[in-house]
């Protein structure tokens, strides 16, 4: 984390703009083709594991690749174990500073690599699962869920930018704060959402749209699921836990019964990468044992 270039005069934290933002669309540089597109991913990443989970979920194995980078990044960033099969790289700047040499910005996962421009079209992180849901439409798999419905999309954006400030950004907000001020307006926004999205599942939904599976639930799931493990006590969101909101927390366990979503959520990759890399935050790098939860509780 370049930190200080993300960190306002009044210690509030500032996320970067997404520098690579092409489009993959018929008709485009970038057309929608199998094994033409490489996803680069940490399980840690919350923000990486929604393309994960999606992926999953809509059948796209065989269409659109994936290089898992390892959870522990040092100064030179993400570092693909064994080197990545689709391009050599060892460290994902090389696929950055390949696209654009005068990159100056961090080297984020996700991002997408085109194998037959040779080149990043995207570190979009909200696009790529929107992209995986529509332009990829013709290879979703038989039976795989509409997670972007037509008429849902102004509630699902809606609902999408809430949980995105309050809560996935609201996050990182709190934990990356430099000043009193700027934690406690991050973190007071963090458990006004989750209060948000308690009382809307209080009514007995299983999804946050209702009855269907959406991108909504991909989103919010991803910081649910670090919520307790790193969230409350790394980045200081400590009013309450996941597991003492009912509705969402059994919510999350319903998510996490999902193979995608399940088989995407790694808890050694995410309290490692949270606790040994930003030393900022957490100067002896040492992971904390537990907590000692059961996702799989019914
Ligand atoms: N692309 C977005 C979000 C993705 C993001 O922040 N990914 C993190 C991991 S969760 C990352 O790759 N960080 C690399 C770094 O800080 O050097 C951003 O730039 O803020």
């Amino acid at each position: 984390m370049k930190l200080e270039r993300e960190t306002s005069a009044d210690g509030r934290f500032v996320r970067q703009p997404n520098r690579f933002t092409a489009r993959i669309e018929e008709g485009g540089e970038h057309p929608p083709e199998p094994g033409r597109y490489q996803i680069y991913a940490s399980y840690a990443c919350p923000w990486a594991q929604r393309a994960l989970i999606v992926r999953e979920l809509l059948g796209l194995q065989d269409v659109v690749g994936v290089t898992i980078v390892d959870p522990i990044r040092d100064e030179r960033g993400w570092r693909v174990p064994g080197g990545d099969p689709v391009t050599g790289a060892e460290f994902l700047s090389e696929l950055y500073l390949a696209s654009d040499p005068g990159y100056r910005g961090r080297h984020t996962v996700p991002c997408v690599w085109d194998r037959t421009a040779g080149r990043l079209v995207t570190n979009d992180y909200p696009q790529i699962t929107l992209t995986l849901e529509t332009a990829f439409a013709p290879w979703h798999a038989e039976g795989a869920p509409d997670l972007y419905p037509e008429p849902l999309r102004g509630r699902i954006d809606a609902l999408n930018d809430v949980v995105f400030h309050g809560l996935n950004n609201g996050v990182y907000k709190a934990g990356f704060a430099t000043s009193q001020e700027a934690y406690d307006e991050a973190v007071t926004g963090v458990f006004a959402t989750l209060g948000m999205l308690e009382e809307r599942l209080s009514d007995g939904r299983p999804y946050l749209h209702g009855e269907a599976l959406t991108e909504s639930d991909v989103r919010t799931y991803t910081t649910l699921a670090r919520f307790d493990a790193v969230y409350h006590s790394h980045f200081k969101c400590a009013i309450r836990r996941l597991v003492d909101h009912p509705a969402l927390w059994a919510y999350a366990r319903r998510l996490y019964a999902i193979p995608a979503f399940r088989d995407t959520t790694d808890f050694d990759h995410i309290k490692r990468h949270y606790y040994v890399t930003q030393t900022n935050i957490n100067p002896t790098g040492i992971v904390p044992q537990g907590p000692d939860i059961d996702w799989t509780a019914p």
